[in-house]
C-alpha cells in the first residue's frame, strides 16, 4: 500500500529552523452541515460510524457510514468497492469533473504505484476522508500537505470517481507498444472515426486515462480530480477537463428525469438499474477478459447552439426532438414513460413522430435493437467571440461495445437527426472503464489488466 502518509518525513530543508513555529495555531472551521469530513470520525454531532466492515485501507466500508435525517437512516456514500466500478449505473448524481490526462512516465511499475495509490485515495474520499490520515493541515510544515483541502469541512456528497483508459496508454500515435499492454488491448477500444459535422477540437480530446467524479456538490467532485492529479504530479499531466451539472440522465427508475439545456427532459428512455438482464446485454462486458465487468465509456462535448433553437416554435422544437416539451411524452402520446408509437400518423398520413426526429432515429427500433447507457451533463463555459454561449451538453454514454453501441447510432444521427443543425461536436473521447475493485488488501483499478 502506497498511502502518502507512510512516507517518510522529507529531510530538513536549509533554512527550516527559521520557520515559525505553528504548533500551537488555533484549528480551522469545523463541519458545517450534514455528515463532514471531520464529523464522521472525529467528535462532530449527529454522525453515527457504524462497524459493519473494514475496507483494506483499514477504515470501515461504505455502507457502514450512516446519519439519521427524520428519524430514517441515511447514507451520502457510495460504495467505492465493487463487482463494477461506481458512477456506471449508481444513480447520476447532479454535478461532474471529467478530466483526460496524459501520462508521462515510461515506467509501468510507476503507473501501476499510482493506479494503487489513487484507489487507496478514492477509497476515502468517496467516504468523505481527506486522502490520508494526516490529510491537508496534520502533516510536517515543511511538505506540501497530503490532501489539497478545500473539501475537508464537506459531506461525500455520494462521490464517485470512474476510472478508464484510452487506448493511446496501450499503443502510441506509431502504434507501438506502451508498457507491454499492448497484447491485452481490446479491439472494441478503437479509434473513433470522424463522423459527419464533427468539429473536435484536438486540446478537447482524447487521453490515456480518464478521471469521471460525480458528487452531489461540485467542490467534492473537484477535490476528487484535484487530489488524483496532485498525486500523480510528474507521472501524469491533465490534457482537459469538464465540468458539468444538471445530470442530463437517470441511471435509476427511483430519479426524476431532469431538463438539457435545450429545456427538454433528457435520459426518459435510458438503461437503468433495476433492468439488470439489459444491462448485461447492452453495458457490461462479458468476454472473460481483464474488462469482464467493466464497459466502455464514449464522451463527447456537444455545443448547442441557443441562439437558433431558442428561435425555433415550440412546435418545431417538439418534432425536431419527437416528444412534448412539457411531459416528455412521445408525440404519438401517453405519459413521459409511454413507448413512442412510430406508425402512428398525423396530419396528411404523415408519421406524428417526425422521421427525422431525434428519438426516432436513436431509439433500439431504428438501430438493430442497441441500447446505451447515457450519463451526460450540461455544460455552460462562457462565451465565443461573438457573445454567442459556449454550453450544451457533456454526452456520456457507456455501452460493451462502441463499435456496435455507438458508431452506427453516431452516423446515423450526424447524417438525418434534425437536431444535429443545432449541435457541434468539439470534443471527444472512448475509455475502455475496468470491473470495479474488490475490497482486498492491496487491490486497485485495472489490477486484471496488469497482473491478468
Ligand atoms: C449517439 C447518441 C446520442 C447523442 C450524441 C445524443 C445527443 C443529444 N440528445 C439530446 C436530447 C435528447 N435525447 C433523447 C433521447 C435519446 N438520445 C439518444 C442518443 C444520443 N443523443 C438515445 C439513445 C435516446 C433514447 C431514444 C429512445 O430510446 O427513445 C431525448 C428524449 C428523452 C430521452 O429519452 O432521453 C432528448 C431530449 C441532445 C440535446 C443531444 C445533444 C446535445
Ligand atoms: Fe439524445
Amino acid at each position: 500500500m502506497n498511502h502518502r502518509a507512510e512516507h517518510p518525513e522529507p529531510p530538513e530543508q536549509p533554512g527550516s529552523g527559521d520557520q515559525p513555529d505553528r504548533s500551537d495555531r488555533p484549528e480551522r472551521s469545523g463541519a458545517k452541515q450534514g455528515v463532514s469530513r471531520r464529523a464522521l470520525f472525529g467528535t462532530g454531532a449527529g454522525a453515527v460510524a457504524v462497524g459493519a466492515g473494514l475496507g483494506w485501507f483499514g477504515r470501515p466500508a461504505a455502507a457502514a457510514i450512516q446519519d439519521t435525517v427524520n428519524g430514517e437512516a441515511h447514507s451520502d456514500v457510495v460504495d467505492y468497492f465493487g463487482d463494477h466500478q461506481a458512477g456506471i449505473v449508481t444513480p447520476a448524481q447532479d454535478r461532474l469533473c471529467f478530466a483526460a490526462l496524459n501520462v508521462l512516465t515510461e515506467d509501468r511499475a510507476e503507473l501501476v504505484d499510482l493506479l494503487t495509490q489513487w484507489s487507496a485515495a478514492c477509497a476515502r474520499i468517496t467516504q468523505g476522508l481527506d486522502v490520508t490520515d494526516t490529510g491537508f493541515d496534520g502533516g510536517s510544515q515543511y511538505a506540501p500537505p497530503q490532501d489539497t483541502g478545500e473539501a475537508h469541512d464537506l459531506s461525500a456528497g455520494h462521490l464517485t470517481v470512474t476510472i478508464g483508459f484510452g487506448r493511446s496508454l496501450f499503443v502510441d500515435e506509431h502504434d507501438k507498444d506502451r508498457f507491454g499492454l499492448r497484447e491485452h488491448m481490446p479491439e472494441a477500444l478503437i479509434e473513433l472515426p470522424h463522423f459527419p459535422g464533427d468539429t473536435l477540437d484536438p486540446a478537447r480530446s482524447g487521453g490515456d486515462l480518464c478521471i469521471q467524479a460525480c458528487a452531489d456538490d461540485p467542490q467534492v467532485a473537484v477535490h476528487a480530480v484535484h487530489n488524483l492529479v496532485r498525486m500523480g504530479f510528474g507521472i501524469v499531466s491533465t490534457r482537459w477537463m469538464q465540468l458539468g451539472f444538471g445530470r442530463t440522465s437517470s441511471t435509476s427508475k427511483t430519479q426524476n428525469t431532469a431538463r438539457n439545456l435545450f429545456g427538454f427532459k433528457d435520459g426518459t428512455a435510458n438503461l437503468k438499474a433495476e433492468d439488470p438482464q439489459l444491462l448485461d446485454d447492452h453495458l457490461w462486458v462479458r468476454d472473460g477478459s481483464w474488462m469482464d465487468g467493466g464497459t466502455y465509456l464514449v464522451a463527447r462535448r456537444i455545443r448547442m447552439i441557443m441562439e437558433t433553437w431558442d428561435r425555433e416554435s415550440l412546435m418545431g422544437q417538439e418534432n425536431i426532438i419527437g416528444r412534448t416539451k412539457g411531459t416528455g411524452a412521445p408525440l404519438s402520446g401517453g405519459e413521459e414513460f409511454t413507448a413512442p408509437d412510430f406508425a402512428m400518423e398525423g396530419a396528411g398520413n404523415q408519421p406524428i413522430i417526425p422521421t427525422d426526429s431525434h428519438v426516432r432515429l436513436a431509439h433500439p427500433q431504428t438501430n438493430n435493437g442497441v441500447q446505451m447507457l447515457r450519463r451526460g451533463y450540461n455544460y455552460a463555459d462562457g462565451t465565443d467571440r461573438l457573445g454567442n454561449m459556449d454550453a450544451g451538453l457533456f454526452f456520456i454514454a457507456m455501452v460493451n461495445d462502441p463499435r456496435t453501441g455507438y458508431v452506427p447510432i453516431q452516423n446515423t444521427l450526424a447524417r438525418q437527426d434534425a437536431l444535429s443543425e443545432y449541435l457541434r461536436h468539439t470534443g471527444s473521447g472512448l475509455f475502455a472503464v475496468p470491473p470495479g475493485v474488490s475490497n482486498e488488501p492491496g487491490a486497485y483499478v485495472g489490477q486484471q489488466l496488469f497482473e491478468g
